[in-house]
């Protein structure tokens, strides 16, 4: 689904931050993304959301060179990606409910094709009952679990999520990695960007592991 070859990245005049990374991320695998801070995982994950370009090396997504993917393409592309970020990105004066609905109800969609897939979505990650307030009433669990279930109602064939369990206490951090193993057992790929060992330790799942730029693998 995303493949790697050779990339390398560097922000700027300054050292490559990726160096030489290749590897693959198949339909419906699971695999954690770890490594010391500045190790270089937020940036890996910004590559594999199309939100960065390589310095060299070759993308190639859903079997297309990124390198020759118009603009134009980009947002239709990146729908079959859903996304959590560190720092959430929820929008504030947008209720739990709409920031979820927000990635459909920019694509036209009618909300009564949708309203009861956002509520099912919003109960499956246990936040039924706070649809309608903001998210500055939120604990950080529960904007951890909006912005989830925000980059999962586009049914996104790949789900990246960037320290996950970051802000969350470990049994939640244990309920939200149950939840992404659910969604993988349904289909979608996952990768877990974490330096959770913990958490890591929970799953048998494959570790893509960063050291000053460079990856190792083990499956
Ligand atoms: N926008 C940027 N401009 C310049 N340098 C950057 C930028 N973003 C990241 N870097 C540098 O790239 C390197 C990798 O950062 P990155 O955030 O990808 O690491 P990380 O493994 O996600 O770290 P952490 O676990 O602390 O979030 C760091 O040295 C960082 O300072």
């Amino acid at each position: 689904m995303i493949r790697f070859e050779n990339v390398g990245l560097r922000y700027g005049m300054g050292a490559e931050v990726l160096r030489d990374v290749t590897f693959h991320i198949a339909p419906k695998s699971l695999q954690f993304l770890t490594g010391p801070s500045g190790a270089g995982k937020t940036s890996l994950i910004r590559l594999m959301f199309l939100a960065l370009r390589p310095t060299r090396g070759l993308i190639t997504m859903f079997g297309r060179d990124t390198a020759r993917i118009p603009k134009s393409d980009l947002p239709a592309l990146r729908r079959r990606i859903g996304v959590v970020f560190q720092d959430f990105r929820l929008l504030e004066h947008l209720t739990t409910y709409e920031n979820v609905a927000l990635p459909l109800r920019v694509t036209g969609v009618d909300e009564a094709k949708y309203r009861s897939d956002v509520v099912e979505l919003l109960k499956w990650v246990g936040l039924g009952d706070r649809m309608h307030v903001l998210p500055p009433v939120l604990s950080g669990g529960e904007k951890q679990r909006a912005a989830i279930a925000r980059a999962l109602i586009a049914q996104p064939e790949i789900l990246l999520a960037d320290e996950p369990t970051g802000n969350v206490d470990p049994p939640l951090a244990r309920r939200l990695l149950r939840l992404f193993t659910e969604l993988n057992k349904l289909g979608t790929s996952v990768v877990i960007a974490t330096h959770d060992i913990n958490l890591m330790n929970q799953v048998d799942a494959r570790r893509i592991v960063l050291h000053d730029g460079r990856l190792d693998i083990y499956d």
